[in-house]
């Protein structure tokens, strides 16, 4: 059974991370891949999602199956909604350094150029 996810009311607060916010590498992220510490990248940015494993409609093990990487293509495929995008930003702890992104950085590929 799914569970509704519990942060609706508060999406439309969404706080985003900006450039500023604390830069993670991806050396720091790959050991944060367990059940009860579970960081992934999704679009450059790192998410520390150890809370809502047991929360995501998706269920948590396919989370877990990223857990310490870069799951920008496994979320993108798994066609979430606006609303699950939103979601996204409360576990947000940082994102990568410049050298380490693919999608935000200067001629890297926008949100908006990923075909459906
Ligand atoms: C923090 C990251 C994620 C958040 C906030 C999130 C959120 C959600 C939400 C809200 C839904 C319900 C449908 C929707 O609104 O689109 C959902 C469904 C789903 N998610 Fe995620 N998701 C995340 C990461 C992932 C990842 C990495 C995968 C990897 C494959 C995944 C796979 C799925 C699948 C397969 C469903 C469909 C479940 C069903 O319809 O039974 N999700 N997710």
């Amino acid at each position: 059974a799914t569970v509704q996810l519990s942060v609706n009311a508060q999406e439309s607060s969404t706080k985003d991370c900006t450039p500023g916010e604390k830069v993670i590498t991806m050396k720091e992220v790959s050991w944060h891949d367990e059940a009860d510490d579970c960081w992934i990248i999704i679009y450059d940015r790192v998410y520390d999602i150890s809370d809502f494993l047991d929360e995501h409609p998706g269920g948590s093990d396919l989370l877990l199956e990223y857990a310490g990487r870069e799951a920008s293509g496994a979320f993108r495929g798994s066609g979430h909604s606006a609303q699950a995008i939103r979601a996204l930003d409360r576990f947000c702890i940082g994102e990568l350094p410049m050298h380490e992104r693919i999608f935000r950085k200067p001629g890297g590929y926008k949100l908006s150029d990923i075909p459906e």
